[in-house]
């Protein structure tokens, strides 16, 4: 259905007459922050925004609006000729059915940078994450739903599907910034600057009931405070300004305290356990200051299972875990292979390594090697796998290393992507490979933003003729 699209420039904002007279470089296009536009939004765009266009043809990503409203949307980055403004939508003219009044006080245009839905019913933030999929799938790997074995949903995690108005909480790792005056908040959407809160709905528990927007922080840069899943184990990872002493943290609850040293970034031990311990899949995960791990406390046991149910291991067969992290897929690989079944996993980060090589320690023949998956993959000397998972990072795993992975002729392959846009770019590199999508399961384990994380299972493109 076509929608028409007759945006009128209403109005300017003072903020783009702050300086009326000043010349403009000749180079130098006209800023267009601050100006106002009447629109009609359509569909909703990869990253937590809508897409509507002004009267001259530029697009505009406007946040804090749904498909189908009228709004008057502020812009807040661009210029005049450039392809696209992004904007904040300040006034709605017409209201989609789907909008609720956010429960958080500080979101909202120019507010907290955490969440993109909060104004949205929880069904329609759901569907809103499908449609994004839906497209990235169509026009990155030209795959519809039917073709990638997907049946459109998004599901929720257990225990996440609450009415309008209620807000899972979830977030197991928050990271305040802390204002200059020492007061804990979030940042902005693109934005250095700080709101400063007194509680975020979207913190677990644990993480809540330190009571870290009470305290005086002054002399930091951010404090990022982790609650553990299936332990006690809380931690707060302090980031110093320059030249400024750690204060003595004193909580609501017991934590140990990490420090990031300025000079190398590295995170050292202040007081207690240098780590915090994880269950998931039936095991006790060690996870190192910095380490990788699911931020939704149920994302860790939702993806073993969505993986396992996808690759069904078999007794004895090899497997890889790429992009390992501290060994959750290798673990639960290596305890459904049997005595002889292999595992091996690649990871980058040094301490990660450590970590999988303590977690997974009682598995004789699991091995993990520390490097880039791209590096080591070939250096390995493996020519031939049954299984494969890969989780890489944002980024995605790209051309060289799915085209590595294809030709060790898996009989399957687990990827899951924290990217929907990565995961359906390296789909097509895998479709170059031989291999085809089986099933696509998404899940909301980041709910109120607009994060979405998926799980494709692939098989060579010939078993399926
Ligand atoms: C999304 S996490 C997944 C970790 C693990 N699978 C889990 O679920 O806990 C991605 C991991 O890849 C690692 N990493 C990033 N780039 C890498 C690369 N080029 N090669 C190997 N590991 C990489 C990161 O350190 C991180 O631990």
């Amino acid at each position: 259905m076509s929608r028409s699209h007759t945006p009128l420039r209403i109005w300017s904002h003072p903020a783009m007459q702050a300086e009326p007279n000043k010349p403009q470089a000749e180079s130098q296009a006209r800023s267009l922050v601050g100006e106002e536009y009447e629109v009609e939004v359509g569909p909703v765009a990869h990253g937590g925004h809508c897409i509507a266009r002004t009267d001259e043809g530029q697009v505009l990503f406007v946040r804090h609006t749904l498909p189908g409203e009228r709004v008057v949307a502020r812009v807040t980055d661009g210029e005049e000729g450039a392809r696209f403004l992004r904007a904040d939508a300040v006034s709605v003219l017409s209201a989609s059915k789907d909008r609720i009044e956010a429960p958080c006080p500080y979101a909202g245009p120019g507010r907290c940078g955490g969440c993109d839905w909060q104004h949205a019913k929880p069904g329609a933030q759901r569907r809103l994450k499908g449609e994004v999929v839906a497209e990235q799938l169509q026009r990155l790997a030209g795959l519809t739903p039917e073709e990638a074995g997907w049946d459109g949903t998004v599901l929720p995690a257990e225990g996440d599907k609450l009415p309008a108005g209620q807000v899972p909480q979830w977030r197991t790792r928050v990271q305040y910034a802390v204002t200059p005056e020492g007061q804990a908040g979030l940042r902005r959407h693109r934005s250095h600057e700080v709101e400063p809160i007194d509680h975020c709905m979207i913190a677990a528990e644990g993480v809540s009931e330190l009571g870290i927007e009470k305290r005086d922080w002054t002399g930091m840069e951010s404090v990022e405070a982790i609650a553990a899943t299936g332990s006690q184990d809380r931690q707060v990872i302090l980031t110093p300004r320059p030249g400024a002493r750690l204060p003595l943290v004193e909580l609501d609850k017991p934590v140990s305290v990490m420090r990031v040293e300025e000079k190398d970034g590295g995170v050292h031990r202040v007081h207690g356990r240098a780590f915090v311990r994880e269950r998931a899949d039936g095991r006790t995960h060690r996870v190192g200051s910095g380490g990788f791990w699911q931020v939704h406390p149920k994302a860790a046991d939702t993806l073993v299972t969505a993986v396992m149910q996808g690759l069904l291991p078999r007794k004895g067969e090899m497997a890889l875990d790429l992009y390992c992290g501290v060994g959750l897929f290798a673990g639960a690989l290596a305890d459904r292979l049997g005595d002889q079944g292999a595992v091996l996993g690649i990871e980058s980060g040094k301490r990660a390594v450590e970590d999988a090589r303590h977690n997974l320690a009682a598995f004789d023949r699991v091995r993990i090697e520390q490097g880039k998956v791209e590096a080591v993959l070939p250096r390995t000397g493996i020519t031939e796998v049954d299984l494969v998972v890969l989780d890489p990072p944002r980024a995605g795993a790209g051309r060289r290393t799915v085209a590595q992975i294809a030709s060790l002729d898996p009989r399957r392959i687990a990827y899951v992507a924290c990217d929907p846009a990565a995961l359906a770019r390296d789909l097509g590199y895998f479709r170059d490979g031989g291999y085809r999508v089986r099933t696509l399961r998404v899940f909301d384990l980041f709910p109120m933003t607009s994060h979405v994380e998926c799980v494709a299972i692939l098989e060579p493109a010939s078993k399926a003729l």
